[in-house]
């Protein structure tokens, strides 16, 4: 009696399209690049950042280029004519990776033979990788698409493909400028971005805290607020920070360094408050890189399924978390996170970023890429709602996408 894996399909074809991005005609879209988004939208208001100390860039991420890479669509398709795909943040430079190289490790695999292809993809890249940045969004793009493939051939999501879920529902905290309005929607908490770099010493830091003590006051002394830092401060900075916002119960400082900078993460470590966490992760693409922030102290491990490697590295990063008792909370990814966390026992809660323009209304992350993208209803996502095959979306065809590159 052959094994079932024998009678399954093959891949025939990879395809990989863009969406806005410098490249493109029409740009702020939104999409898989959530960064690239319209005018006077709260994740483009003054949010501190490693660029601030200069003048020209301290107002607008998009000024130094946040949405240049624009969203990057890959599909795969079986030999029996099923279809997966998945977006992440890469644009054009993705779809040249894609069409003229990944392409060789994923046509004419089965369609199970994921770990096969994701380690030929990580290992054959290694040269211009530098193991991150663009390529691995571009590898995990190519990952999320072969489980989606997978779970719609054989008619299972993923999260059932992965070990099934661990909880019945997934409760979220929001990420953006206004945590008041997240608690009356049913979030458990809400992340805010600084908006205050170390360029501006002492003074950021009572700007920030400022903005802390006030969202307190409308929020109540229970409901959870944290700070996203995104890269934009130094040690004593950070420490200082996190010391002046203690007295507000801020849960967690996030993203204080960039992703190298593991000395200052495991600096900021001894010097936090008593029971404040300390997060990081989104920037990190690859698992020695989790292992060193995992070795530093960092409580809370939150890589982004789109950048660090695809539900393949994702479990993988889980699983060092939980050795060393720590919680990976991914950077918010919608759908590809959905499908891993309700499968992970050290994800107690998970993130929702909020792309509605004043952080007023609940808009699905990716829109208007993904059709059938749910949004957390009261705070929550059930198990329920992730039963359809493969990550239970599909793609958009009405957005304006472009294959710049075919093989
Ligand atoms: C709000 C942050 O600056 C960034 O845009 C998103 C992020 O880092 C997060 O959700 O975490
Ligand atoms: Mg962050």
């Amino acid at each position: 009696m052959p094994l079932p894996s024998t009678k399954l399909p093959t891949i025939k074809a990879i395809r990989a399209y863009s969406m806005g991005g410098a490249a493109a005609k029409i740009r702020g879209q939104g999409g898989g690049d959530y960064h690239d988004q319209g005018k006077d939208h709260w994740i483009d208001d003054h949010i501190a950042t490693p660029m601030s100390k200069y003048k020209e860039y301290e107002q607008s991420r998009q000024s130094f280029g946040l949405n240049v890479l624009g969203t990057l669509v890959v599909e795969v398709e079986a030999s029996d004519g099923t279809t997966g795909f998945a977006i992440s943040t890469a644009g054009q430079v993705g779809c040249f990776i894609v069409e003229k190289h990944l392409n060789r490790f994923v046509e004419g695999k089965r369609v199970d033979q994921i770990k096969l292809i994701h380690d030929q993809m990580i290992n054959a890249t290694l040269f211009y990788s530098g193991g991150g940045g663009v390529v691995i969004n571009t590898i995990s793009c190519v990952d999320l698409a072969l489980w989606d493939l997978y779970g719609k051939v054989i008619g299972l999501p993923v999260y059932k493909i992965l070990g099934g879920a661990v909880r019945d529902e997934i409760h979220f905290y929001a990420t953006g400028a206004r945590p008041d309005l997240a608690q009356k929607m049913g979030f458990i908490g809400g992340k805010m971005p600084t908006h205050w770099s170390s360029a501006f010493g002492d003074e950021g830091i009572e700007k920030d805290v400022a903005m802390l003590a006030d969202m307190r006051g409308r929020v109540g002394d229970d409901f959870w607020l944290m700070f996203d830092c995104w890269m934009s401060q130094d040690v004593n900075y950070a420490t200082k920070m996190a010391h002046a916002a203690a007295p507000y119960k801020l849960k967690w400082m996030e993203e204080c360094f960039p992703a190298a900078d593991v000395e200052s993460y495991r600096e900021l470590k001894k010097n936090m408050p008593k029971g404040m966490l300390m997060t990081t992760g989104e920037h990190t693409g690859n698992l020695s890189a989790f292992k060193e922030l995992s070795d530093a102290g960092v409580d809370i491990l939150q890589p982004d399924v789109g950048w660090c490697g695809g539900i393949t590295s994702l479990q993988e990063i889980a699983a060092l978390a939980k050795a060393h008792g720590q919680l990976v909370v991914p950077h918010g990814s919608s759908v590809y996170s959905h499908h891993a966390v309700i499968t992970f026992t050290n994800t107690p809660f998970s993130e929702f970023l909020m792309t509605a323009p004043k952080a007023d209304h609940l808009r699905p992350q990716f829109d208007p890429i993904l059709v059938g993208e749910p949004v957390p209803e009261g705070g929550i996502i059930t198990a329920e709602q992730l039963d359809k095959p493969g990550f239970g979306v599909e793609l958009n065809r009405d957005c304006p996408l472009e294959r710049p590159y075919t093989h």
